[in-house]
């Protein structure tokens, strides 16, 4: 059983091609106005793209190509979408509101609480049956549209960003609740947390301007980002360039000097990215001209705390942050400020250098 996308929305400019196999979690990382809600709403139901095609196992959502325009309507797909707020009938009881689903689908009263009661279960939520949903947490109202999404045995589960609005301490017992009950099923879900594409997805989609612009399993993703959008959330700096025996010349010519794996064989030329933490850099006043290895002109754009270090942001061109972590001390005796020119150099042991 497996789902597959084209869509395309020029109006958002949005246009994607993705599948998802049989019990995989994908998450969808991405900058604001990425297309992410777009996407979801696109596989939902609620956005009507302009061409494409999806199914699901054997199920058409969709197909709108040439002179075919066929469009099942939201409640008979299959999916579940699960948003920020969960969205609970207020004037229901959890118990009822979990088992609109099954009711609605034709269960009888019994049934249906029964298969409420068993979701509830699932999300160690059985102990909320009785109350309004004005009575429950952000956590509890969220557990329980897990369980009323679960209800509807949805084969494709989509959660925009269900954690967002929980604070920290909440947060990780739904996602340990999640954890558990997305291990054998397909489900998208669209977050802004690294922590969750660790925990939850089997595979990373990175979604740019409307476009997929990387993706992979989590791990490969996040430790070796080739989009900037993952480098940053992997808290990594990245830059671009062509590989070399050495390292990465940048298309101005520094040369950056990293390690890569012994058994990967060299394509001289090839696109490749470095990656390193902002730990491993860094600061030097004086002269910014001249290039030694590893060392690369920036000016800084700003200065905060992280932890117990400083950290240095600087841009090294039009569209290049890095960010270097150095003691308070060192930045107060370098007198750093915003606007001044200065020196990153990164120790190359700590550079990771890879086909992009
Ligand atoms: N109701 C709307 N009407 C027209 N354009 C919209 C609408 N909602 C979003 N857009 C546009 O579609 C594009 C994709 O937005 P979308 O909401 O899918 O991004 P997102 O990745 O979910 O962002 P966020 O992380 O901020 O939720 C953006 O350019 C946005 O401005």
């Amino acid at each position: 059983m497996t789902f597959d996308l084209t869509a395309s929305l020029p109006a958002r400019n949005f246009e994607m091609s993705l599948s998802l196999g049989p019990s995989e979690t994908l998450a969808i990382l991405g900058p604001n106005g990425a297309g992410k809600s777009t996407l979801l709403g696109v596989i939902s139901g609620l956005l009507r793209p302009e061409s494409g095609s999806a199914r699901l196992g054997g199920r058409e959502l969709f197909t709108l190509d040439g002179g075919t325009r066929r469009w099942s309507a939201p409640h008979l797909r299959g999916t579940a979408l699960l948003a920020q707020e969960a969205l609970l009938f207020p004037h229901l009881n959890v118990l009822d509101n979990v088992a609109f689903g099954p009711r609605s689908t034709g269960a009888s009263r019994t049934e249906a609480r029964e298969v409420a009661r068993h979701w509830l279960d699932e999300v160690d939520a059985l102990a909320l049956a009785n109350r309004k949903p004005a009575q429950l947490s952000g956590g509890q109202a969220q557990r329980v549209a897990v369980a009323r999404a679960l209800a509807a045995e949805p084969e494709l589960l989509l959660l925009d960003e269900p954690m967002a609005a929980l604070d920290i301490h909440t947060a990780p017992l739904l996602r340990r609740v999640l954890k558990r009950v997305l291990a054998d099923r397909k489900a998208i879900i669209v977050t802004h947390d690294v922590l969750d594409a660790y925990m939850l997805a089997d595979r990373v989609i990175v979604v740019e301007s409307g476009r997929i612009v990387e993706e992979g399993p989590t791990r490969q993703v996040l430790e070796r980002p080739r989009s900037h959008f993952a480098a940053g959330l992997a808290g990594l700096n990245l830059v671009a360039g062509t590989l070399g025996q050495e390292g990465i010349t940048t298309p101005d010519g520094r040369v950056f000097a990293g390690q890569h794996d012994p058994d990967w064989s060299l394509v001289a030329g090839q696109a490749g990215v470095a990656a390193f933490p902002p730990s491993s850099v860094s600061v030097f006043l004086g002269d910014v001209h001249g290039s030694p290895r590893n060392s690369f002109p920036v000016t800084i754009t700003d200065l905060e705390p992280h932890g117990d270090q400083v950290r240095v942001r600087a841009s090294s061109g039009p569209s290049n942050t890095l960010s270097a972590d150095i003691t308070p001390a060192a930045s107060a005796d370098l007198g750093l400020a915003p606007g001044m020119e200065v020196r990153f150099v990164v120790k190359s042991a700590l550079v990771s250098v890879y086909p992009a």
